[in-house]
Parts: structure tokens; sequence; C-alpha cells
């Protein structure tokens, strides 16, 4: 049966990026996915807003919901500091392996734990099976319908501190209305709007940052 379109973003790293470079292995699926095969990553536009708040939080636990290939993980995983850590949550079996592999070709795999399942099922877990205190830093890049029962879901489970930072992708394409309605209008969070454009498109997204104020 052909190889899915994950399978071929997988191989075109391995056969073209430098093994331990995870900036090598950034440019070549987005050298990919712009020339060949448009794919759902964060992508090198929306990725340098990313990579602002990563480095502005400088978070020693993060979280990342919604792995898919394992793009933004290791976007992610090559600013933190020793001894920091991203859990990232994917439910696909199929994207979960070839994270993994992503993720090991980039040389990140210390500072990366993947975890299989739901996030409706992780996020309750992640104090006790995964040793969690708190989050400094969530990044929102799973189903848009799960932006806001999860954010939600963070908060009774204690997972968030005073100063603890969602940063969300797709506000305006495909568009997570429901989520947008939610923090805007939750005193409990300080919202920001990053206009920017969607991954090798010329067509309007945009980032909101989310502080959560305790
Ligand atoms: O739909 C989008 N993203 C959904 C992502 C879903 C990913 O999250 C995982 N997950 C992990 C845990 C869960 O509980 C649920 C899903 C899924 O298995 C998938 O790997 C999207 C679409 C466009 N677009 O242009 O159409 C652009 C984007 O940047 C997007 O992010
Ligand atoms: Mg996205």
């Amino acid at each position: 049966m052909n190889q899915s379109k994950e399978r071929r973003i997988l191989n075109f790293v391995l056969q073209n990026a430098v093994r331990g470079d995870p900036c090598s292995v950034m440019e070549t699926i987005d050298k990919y996915c712009s020339e060949k095969e448009w794919a759902m990553n964060v992508g090198d536009v929306k990725g340098v807003i990313l990579d602002k708040t990563v480095e502005e939080i400088n978070p020693k636990v993060a979280l990342e919901l919604g792995t898919y290939c394992g793009y933004s993980a290791v976007r992610i995983a090559r600013l933190l500091k020793a001894g920091a850590c991203l859990l990232t949550v994917e439910f696909n079996p199929e994207f979960a392996a070839i994270a993994k592999q992503m993720i090991e070709f980039a040389g990140v795999q210390d500072k990366v734990k993947l975890l299989e399942g739901p996030s409706e099922v992780i996020i309750p877990q992640l104090k006790k099976k995964y040793e969690v205190d708190t989050l400094d830093f969530v990044f929102v890049d799973h189903w848009k319908d799960r932006y806001a029962p999860d954010t939600i879901l963070l908060q009774e489970c204690s997972l968030l501190r005073k100063g603890s930072v969602l940063l969300a992708d797709n506000i305006i394409f495909p568009g997570a209305p429901e989520f947008v309605k939610y923090i805007r209008n939750n005193p409990r969070f300080q919202c920001s709007t990053y206009p920017s454009y969607l991954e090798y498109m010329k067509v309007q997204d945009a980032m909101e940052k989310a502080v959560f104020l305790g």
C-alpha cells in the first residue's frame, strides 16, 4: 500500500537533512512542504513567533498538544536549556511513530517525551504519571475544537500557575472560534494576538498568546 504523506516527509528528512541538527531538520521539512506537499506544520513564518515566545519564557516544563510529524517539537526542544523538557501529545499511532523518528534524527530526544493518547486522557495524567507540577508553556496546535475544553481541563488539573503561557496556532485559519471567545472573555487570562500567515501559504492566520493570571 502506498506510503502516507507523513512518511514521505520523514523519508525526505532522513535523506536530505543533517542528523543531529534541528535547524537542518526544520529547514528540510519546510522545503518539502513548500515545494512538494503542503502539510500542517507550524512552519517557518509562524515558527518565528513560536521561537520568540519560547525564548522569552525559557520554560523548564513545556507541553505541546498535537505532535503530528514532530516539526514544532524539534523547533521548541532546540531552544530548551539543560534540564528542561517538552511533553508532546499525539494520539495517532502513525504520526507518533513518524514524530519519534523525526525527534531522534534531530537529536533532541533527550529533551522530548512523546505521550501517545488523546489530550483529554493525557492531561489528567500529567501530575501523577508524568511527575509534572505545573506547566511553564503550552503550545496548542491539535484539533481546533479541543483548544477550549483542554484549556479548561488544564486549569481543572491545576497544571497552570500564575504566569503560565499558552500559545495557540490557527486562530484565523482554520480558526478556533470557541477558544477565542472563551479565552478573550476570561479575566484569568491576559491575551494578545500575533497576526501572521498560514504555513507555506499566502493566507492570513494568527497565533494567540494567553498568560494565565492565577
Ligand atoms: O487541523 C489542523 N491541525 C490539527 C492537528 C492535529 C494533530 O493533533 C493530534 N492530536 C493529538 C491529541 C489529540 O487529543 C487530538 C489530536 C492529531 O493526531 C494530529 O496530529 C490544522 C489545519 C491547518 N489547515 O490549514 O487546514 C493548519 C494548521 O496549522 C493546523 O494545525
Ligand atoms: Mg497548526
